[in-house]
């Protein structure tokens, strides 16, 4: 079988949870990213360690066959690469700010001002679509300190917590885009190596899957089962087993971990003892 070659970020905020989820999936990969390329054992896969900003080229070149990298990056310089799956970290925006004394109202109060970004190709699509015109200033980073050093009047950059914004007296203003870490793939990959990232999406589907998932085991009193079955939502229906205890069963089900606690707090309204709860590595869909 071909090898799939992916493009994971050398090092950064991407680089752990991009090996952790290959590893979530059963692959072990040979060697350390000081390597710059290693081969997995177990899986027709080759890691390749690149440069985030560079991937979107290695993709459109047939380099590598497959990237995990931020969708910003994507819309930044790849509108032409495809995404096949969405990877649920690093999520992020892309926002517009100005310092906390700046009067803002509408994006029009952009207009001849001077705007410090690494984004470019994104920062004049957004000023185009609402016909502003501003004066752009492209750096690498620390772009936040713009402001403050007298270099723009706003910028454009990730927001994630905001504590960077905070900590330089700045405020968010726009949202331009909402941005996770994706699977990407190049417009050029052959028909053998599409099977192989099938069977690497089936994977990441079943893991993603798994972790939005939490496996729930409990105890309850029969006389309370109808109203606890009703509360569990389950794959299908909830497992229920009798316990040696006369008048009691066990319970097993699946829960959407953004529902966890509020449901967690009901089943012990309703008499649920002994609440075990498991994540879940896989879920096959
Ligand atoms: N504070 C943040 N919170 C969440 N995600 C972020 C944050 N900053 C960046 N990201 C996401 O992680 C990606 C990688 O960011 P990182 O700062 O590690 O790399 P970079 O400096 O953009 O690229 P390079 O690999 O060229 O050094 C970004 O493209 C974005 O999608
Ligand atoms: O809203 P926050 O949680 O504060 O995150 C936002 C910051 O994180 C990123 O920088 P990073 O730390 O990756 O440094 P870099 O500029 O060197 O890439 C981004 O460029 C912002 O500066
Ligand atoms: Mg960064």
């Amino acid at each position: 079988m071909s090898k799939l070659k992916i493009a994971v970020q050398k090092s950064g905020r991407l680089h752990d949870d991009s090996m952790k989820i290959l590893k979530d999936v059963g692959i072990s990969i040979d060697n350390g990213k000081d390597q710059l390329k290693a081969s997995a054992r177990n899986f027709p896969l080759e890691v390749f360690y690149l440069r985030n900003g560079d991937i979107p080229q290695y993709l459109r070149d047939g380099v590598v066959d497959v990237a995990i990298i931020g969708e910003n990056v994507l819309v930044e310089k790849g509108k032409d690469i495809s995404i096949v799956e969405k990877l649920g970290f690093s999520t992020c925006k892309v926002s517009v700010a100005v310092p906390k004394s700046t009067k803002y109202s509408t994006i029009k109060d952009l207009e001849g001002k001077r705007i410090a970004t690494s984004y470019p190709n994104t920062v004049n699509g957004f000023l185009q679509s609402n016909n502003v015109n501003a004066e752009l200033h492209i750096i690498n980073g620390s772009v936040e300190i713009a402001p403050n050093i007298g270099l723009a009047d706003a910028i454009v950059d990730i927001v994630s917590s905001g504590s960077t914004l905070f900590k330089n007296n700045l405020k968010e203003v726009e949202v331009l885009l909402k941005s996770e870490a994706v699977l990407a793939v190049s417009p050029n990959i052959s028909e053998d190596k599409q099977q192989v990232l099938e069977k690497l999406q089936f994977r990441i589907k079943s893991v993603l899957k798994g972790r939005q998932n939490k496996y729930v085991l409990l105890n309850a009193p029969n006389k309370n089962l109808e109203s606890i079955i009703n509360i569990l939502p389950g794959m299908n229906s909830p497992t229920v087993m009798p316990l040696a205890k006369e008048g009691w069963s066990s319970l097993h089900s699946v829960i959407n971990k953004n529902d966890f606690w509020e449901i967690i707090d009901e089943l012990k309204a309703n008499g649920a003892e002994g609440i075990l709860v498991c994540p879940i590595e896989n879920m096959v869909v």
